[in-house]
């Protein structure tokens, strides 16, 4: 600790020495200049090397400039003292940055890097098409020479990949749709955008705790996983088929999972589409890091034409091969088709970007045509059900705040909607609207309502099966006894037969 000290002092005695020979021997205009050659003396000597990162590189913004200064809001919330704010466009977070002269320090592989902040007056407008801040602001990063070859430039690409992570993260997510009605040509980008604000999160979806968490363990398994899809040589993507009765929560789902992986949505709406290029263009201007979905894909597209071509004479092309609708007209090539829609999954083009999710929704999973819906496809089928009652538990922690253990287990109440729930074949948005109507009630009166409202279900259904099984009875009854009495029919027949060959010999 002496040496310590000892060094410390003989330093600052250098320093004072060469400061007061530059006031000594410079006057005062050629004292900066000076300044900066015993500056660069001193590094010549240092163990330490210096880069400076400007926010301007020349005339250009310099991108690692405003990675660093994201990347380093991290840190500064917790190191430093004295910090800027500030919150960028579209975004819902705060941003931490250092103040003029702050420093960090950060370590990465176990070595140590300093960071300094600098803002000086910008000295003389040089001339420049584009005005430049009056500012002049930079990064200068400080680390051991022998550390260099070590961190950099490892480091540096580390800081840009934090960077665009947590701009995604603090970024609303977008909601993207094709549907504007025109044509998609005329204003050169087919997408356009809103902030997507769905609250819809995997806590407030309601349905089998371990089937969740089955999907969400796959849905991060996905996002982790790149070098596993670079190691084994597969796109990086990811399909999940919905399927299930409206209400079910697809929709729901979709949007718990762009919350929960911090995804943009694209909602392809396939009606707008005319070609498989436009589909292609369409796909070809998404971003990484999205999950595009098509909705209802069994209403959007005619994809049952596969089985119906198989009455088809032999000389039509196959049918997946064959524009959907265009049969009639001979419009070929102005309508999209199905392997024009299996290739936007699957082919080449579906590999443009990275790190993206399709997702179909349909409540008809028997009308897809089987090329769609074969394993392999769509890498996960995802049945969405009617209400359990572990998915009415959440519904009920959602709407009227019953949290776990809240009634205890013989309560009756519960029994009885644990006993007609899955009997009474409802699905959730119907338990929401019940809950939302008796939300401001007592609890046990609220859930007392539901109770009433699943067993008049349950009553009706049974009703149903009862009148379409006595149908059904009615039906076999009079095919049996058609059966039973060929005779009549015979002689129906037969006085039919009589009276033509009356009505014939009294013609003839
Ligand atoms: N599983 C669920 N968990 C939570 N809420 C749900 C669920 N299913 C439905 N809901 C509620 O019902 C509403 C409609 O659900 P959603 O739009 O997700 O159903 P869907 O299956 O997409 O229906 P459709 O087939 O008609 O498109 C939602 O706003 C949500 O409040
Ligand atoms: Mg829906």
């Amino acid at each position: 600790m002496k040496e310590f000290w000892t060094s410390l002092a003989s330093l600052m005695g250098v320093f004072a020495f060469f400061q007061s020979i530059l006031h000594a021997v410079f006057p005062p205009e050629l004292r900066f200049a000076a300044a900066k050659i015993f500056n660069r003396v001193f590094r010549c000597f240092s163990t330490y090397c210096y880069f400076d990162i400007t926010e301007i590189d020349g005339v250009n913004t310099n991108e690692l400039y405003h990675a660093v200064q994201l990347y380093l809001s991290r840190s500064a919330s917790i190191a430093a003292s004295r910090l800027s704010l500030s919150r960028g466009l579209n975004s819902s977070a705060f941003t931490f940055g250092l103040t003029n002269n702050d420093r960090l320090v950060d370590t990465f592989r176990g070595a140590t890097a300093t960071w300094e902040h600098a803002v000086t007056q910008r000295q003389s407008q040089s001339f420049s098409w584009r005005p430049l801040p009056e500012e002049k602001r930079s990064f200068t990063l400080r680390i051991k020479k022998k550390d260099k070859p070590l961190i950099l430039p490892a480091y540096l690409d580390h800081i840009m990949e934090t960077a665009t992570e947590l701009r995604r993260r603090n970024q609303d997510r977008l909601l993207y749709t094709n549907s504007r009605g025109g044509s998609m040509e005329s204003r050169g980008f087919p997408w356009e955008s809103v902030p997507f604000k769905h609250p819809s999160t995997f806590d407030t979806l309601a349905m089998d705790p371990s089937r969740k968490e089955l999907i969400m363990a796959d849905l991060k398994d996905f996002a982790e996983g790149k070098a596993f899809y670079e190691k084994t040589g597969r796109a990086w993507k990811r399909g999940y088929l919905l399927y299930g009765p409206p209400g079910t929560g697809k929709s729901s789902m979709i949007a718990a999972m762009a919350n929960y992986l911090g995804y943009d949505i694209y909602d392809l709406e396939l009606t707008e589409v005319h070609t498989n290029s436009e589909l292609r263009k369409l796909l070809m201007k998404t971003t990484s890091k999205s999950i595009i979905v098509i909705e209802d894909i069994d209403c959007s597209v005619n994809l049952t034409n596969r089985i119906s071509k198989k009455s088809a004479p032999p000389s039509d092309p196959p049918s997946d091969l064959r524009p959907v609708g265009a049969a009639e007209d001979g419009a070929a090539s102005k309508t999209i088709t199905l392997s024009g829609l299996l290739n936007f999954t699957d082919g080449l083009w579906s590999c443009c970007g990275s790190e993206r999710i399709f997702v179909f929704t349909t409540n008809h999973i028997e009308k897809l045509d089987p090329a769609l819906v074969r394993s392999g496809r769509m890498d996960m089928h995802i049945n969405m059900s009617y209400c359990s009652f572990a998915a009415l538990k959440i519904l009920m922690k959602n709407y009227l705040s019953v949290e776990d253990g809240e009634f205890d287990d013989a309560n009756e109440l519960l029994r009885e909607l644990a006993e007609v729930i899955e009997e009474a074949e409802i699905t959730p948005a119907d338990v929401s609207e019940v809950l939302i109507k008796n939300r401001r009630r007592e609890k046990s009166e609220a859930l007392a309502e539901l109770l009433e409202v699943l067993k008049t279900r349950v009553e009706k259904r049974k009703d149903k099966k009862q009148s379409s099984s006595e149908e059904m009875e009615e039906e076999e009854e009079q095919e049996k006894r058609a059966l039973e009495s060929p005779k009549e029919s015979d002689q129906v027949m037969d006085s039919c037969n009589g009276k033509e060959e009356k009505g014939e010999e009294g013609v003839v």
